[in-house]
């Protein structure tokens, strides 16, 4: 299972020894990708050999200007061999769907054709939302849908209703709607995956297989999936 895990180390006071540690271990499990923060991504490019390097973009809020969210892109793209970039949650919420579609084609097509990963915040949003989202995450042409961040604020997400921690019956509905609407979208849960068995159940319920093409969890905890 674990070459579709995403190990992330995500959490902002971890120090670049820290990070560098995390790296040693991916490429011990063979993980993936190893995930981080961009002001680490020049420490951990040269301890990875056979694990891809995946650098978030505008993590964990979205709600930087797509001029700088496309720059960032650019100049992580030739470092790093994923990208997962948070979309513009604020104009997701305000309905903006003209400038949530112009923000992420334009995130897409500064990656230079580098994998990118859509982190839509599920935890944050109404059905609606949700699909609008999807389709124009396919329609910017990137190649994951991720569900989160893993660092959603609980509040918020209990008015709507949501779960901060990824579920099989979240990633069903995602992968459902990837194969109706014909998608070549991958689908990656984040968020709280901490059991061997909820990754098995999450994994199932995606219905991909195991092919790191389409199928990613994403955790901090890699080790309680091997
Ligand atoms: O993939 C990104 C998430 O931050 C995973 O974090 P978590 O396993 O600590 O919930």
């Amino acid at each position: 299972m674990l070459q579709v895990v995403d190990y992330a180390l995500l959490k902002p006071y971890l120090t670049v020894e820290d990070v560098a540690r995390g790296a040693a271990r991916a490429e011990e499990l063979g993980v993936a990708s190893f995930c981080v923060n961009p002001v680490y991504a020049q420490y951990v490019r040269p301890l990875l050999r056979r694990v891809r390097l995946c650098v978030v973009v505008d993590f964990p809020f979205g709600a930087s200007q797509t001029w700088e969210r496309a720059q960032a892109v650019s100049r992580l793209a030739e470092v790093a061999e994923e990208l997962d970039v948070v979309a513009p949650i604020g104009l997701v919420k305000s309905q903006r769907w003209v400038e949530v579609r112009r923000d992420l084609v334009s995130v897409v097509g500064a990656a230079g054709g580098r994998v990118v990963k859509v982190i839509v915040e599920e935890p944050y949003l109404t059905d609606e939302e949700r699909y609008r989202l999807y389709d124009i995450v396919a329609e910017a042409g990137a190649h994951f849908i991720k569900s989160s961040t893993g660092f959603a604020e609980e509040a918020y997400a209990k008015q709507l209703g949501n779960p901060t921690h990824s579920t099989p019956e979240r990633a069903a509905a995602i992968a459902r709607y990837i194969r109706e609407r014909g998608y070549r979208l991958g689908v990656k849960m984040a968020g709280g995956i901490r059991t061997r068995e909820q990754a098995r159940a999450i994994i199932e319920a995606i219905g991909f297989g195991l092919d790191p093409a389409r199928v990613r969890l994403g955790t901090s905890t890699p080790e309680a999936l091997a």
